[in-house]
Order: C-alpha cells, then structure tokens, then sequence
C-alpha cells in the first residue's frame, strides 16, 4: 500500500488562515500591527525567491513587512547598523536575516545582534539555549514546522525510534531537540556516520535533511515510516529534488512529504506565527495566539 502524502501546502495554507485571523484579533485588540521586517544581503536568486514568497504570505495575513535588500559588497558594520535600528523600531516584532551570507560577513556576530526577542528564525544563541532547555522562545521555521507534519500524520512520537540525517544548526540540530522534547529516541546522523542506511531503517520517523538529491532510498525506509524530507536540491532542468528518493520511498513509507509541496511552505507558515507570536509577547496582549 502507498503511503499517505502530507500536504504541507495544504496544512501551510490553513495555519496561515488561522494566522490570519488571530492577527485580525490582535490588532483589534491592541491596535498593534504586527510586522516583519527581511534583510536579504545580495541577490542569491533562489534567496529572492523565498523573499518574495514570505513577503506575499504576510500581505495576505495581514502582518506588514518590510525587504531591506542590500548590495553584496554590503559591510559587516552596515548590516549591523540596520540590525541595530530594526531592533528599536516598534513597527517590526521580528527580524529574518536570509542566510548564507556573503563570505566577507561573520554570520555569528550579525545572529548575535538581533533582539531574541525578535528572532523570529530563532537563530540567536539565546533562543537555541531556550529550545535546548524546552523553555518558552522563538523555535526555527523549518523544524516546527516539520514537527506540524508529523503531528498531523498521527505519527506517535513517545517511545518512537527518530533518526534526522543532517546536523545543521538550523534543521538537523534543532528539529532532534524538539523530537527529543517529544519522548522520541533520536538519533542524529551526518556524513560521518558508519552503516547510515542501517540505521535508517530502524526509524519510525526519518528526517532527511542533508542537501543531497535523492540520497536516502526506498530500501533504507522501515516499512510504515514517517518520512519528512527537508532537501530542496534544484535539477539542472529547474525542477526540485528531495533528499529522498520519492518514487521509492512512496511504497514503503506509512506516510511521505512530497518536494516541493512538503516542509517549504510550512516553513513560511511557521514564520508567520512566529511574527504574531514575537508581537503578542513584544506588546504583552492579553491572549496567547493558538500555535504559538
Ligand atoms: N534566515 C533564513 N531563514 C530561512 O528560513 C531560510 C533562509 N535563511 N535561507 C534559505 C532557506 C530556504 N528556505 C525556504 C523556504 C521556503 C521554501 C518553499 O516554500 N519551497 C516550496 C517551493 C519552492 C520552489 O518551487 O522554488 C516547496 O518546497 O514547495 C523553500 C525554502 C528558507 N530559508
């Protein structure tokens, strides 16, 4: 049998309504908008893209936002100048600084100067310190988004064997905690790891995120899996790739996001509540918003 697919674009589609109206709620309430502000250093066209895409996302919740586009040849002490006013200006709840940035940029210290109060990528140490510590804090996109999916495959996570591929800091690192938070059993692999396919197929849930087109295999999938892939590889044709080979896994799985269609759009779902959420505890509104 088939596995299910997730449709993150549907799911994305219906956290974004609810971001919708709970922002219409709390700016009734407060007559506060909420707002975003992007800095996008250079011009990476895939990087313009998602820009362009999380800026059409926010029109349509009703959150302002605002591109701060910057030339490649941008300084260190620029971008930090611009961080520094973002950070005191009370039009904007949260800051997104597009990553890579260009080389001659020390991506540690421009994260640092962000408000965690306003990292709505959740990248500043002091939010990576909260997730570790499961205390309340502004989680990254991409992983809470994954765990949405897992949560609406029905997925149990308690006692469940978890193994995420990849261990960037801000999807393989981060996701594991939050399955660990979860009562999984994770177990986070990378390039080094011996008999990888081995491993995989003890998961229960796989994560692959480790920017290989098509690495992981139909017969490295435990029958009945959940299986998220986070791999946006682009074909020379233009097309995207997974990490994982779908046409494969599909008759394995117990259920499979498909790319694209999968983790992407709900990783600017997750920004979206991230931003009401970063604004409620900014303006200290009386109610929580719902996935926050
Ligand atoms: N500070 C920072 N935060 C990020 O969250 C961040 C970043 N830098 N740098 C780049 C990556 C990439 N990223 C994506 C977001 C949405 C899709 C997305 O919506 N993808 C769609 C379609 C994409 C397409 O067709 O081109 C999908 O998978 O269905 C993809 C990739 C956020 N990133």
């Amino acid at each position: 049998m088939a596995a299910q697919i997730l449709d993150g674009k549907a799911l994305a589609r219906e956290i974004r309504e609810g971001v919708r109206e709970d922002v219409a709620r709390f700016q009734a309430e407060t007559e506060v908008q909420p707002g975003l502000a992007v800095v996008l250093v250079g011009d990476d066209p895939a990087s313009r893209i998602y820009v362009s895409n999380k800026e059409r996302a926010c029109q349509a919740a009703g959150i302002y936002s605002e591109e701060h586009k910057l030339p490649a040849s941008t300084t260190q002490s620029d971008l930090l100048d611009l961080i520094g006013r973002l950070n005191r200006d009370p039009r904007i709840h949260g800051i997104l600084v597009q990553l890579p940035l260009p080389d001659a940029i020390d991506e540690g210290a421009v994260l640092d100067a962000i408000d965690p109060a306003k990292d709505v990528d959740g990248f500043h140490p002091v939010n990576v310190a909260r997730l570790v510590l499961n205390q309340e804090g502004l989680r990254p996109c991409t992983p809470a988004g994954i765990l949405e999916l897992i949560e609406r495959a029905g997925t149990p996570l308690r006692g469940a064997e978890a193994v995420v591929v990849g261990r960037s800091n801000i999807v393989g690192k981060p996701v594991a905690m939050m399955l660990l938070h979860r009562h999984a059993t994770v177990t986070l692999c990378h390039s080094r790891t011996r008999d990888l396919a081995e491993v995989c197929r003890r998961a229960d849930v796989l994560v692959a995120a480790v920017g290989r087109s098509e690495m992981i295999r139909g017969d490295w999938i435990k029958p009945g899996a959940t299986v998220i892939d986070v791999g946006i590889n682009r074909q020379a044709d233009g097309s995207l790739r997974g990490d994982v080979a779908f046409d494969e896994a599909v008759q394995v799985a117990g259920a499979i996001t498909p790319v694209p269609g999968g983790v992407g759009p709900m990783t600017i779902a997750m920004l979206l509540v991230n931003t009401l959420t970063a604004a409620h505890r900014q303006v200290g509104a009386p109610a929580a918003p719902a996935g926050g």
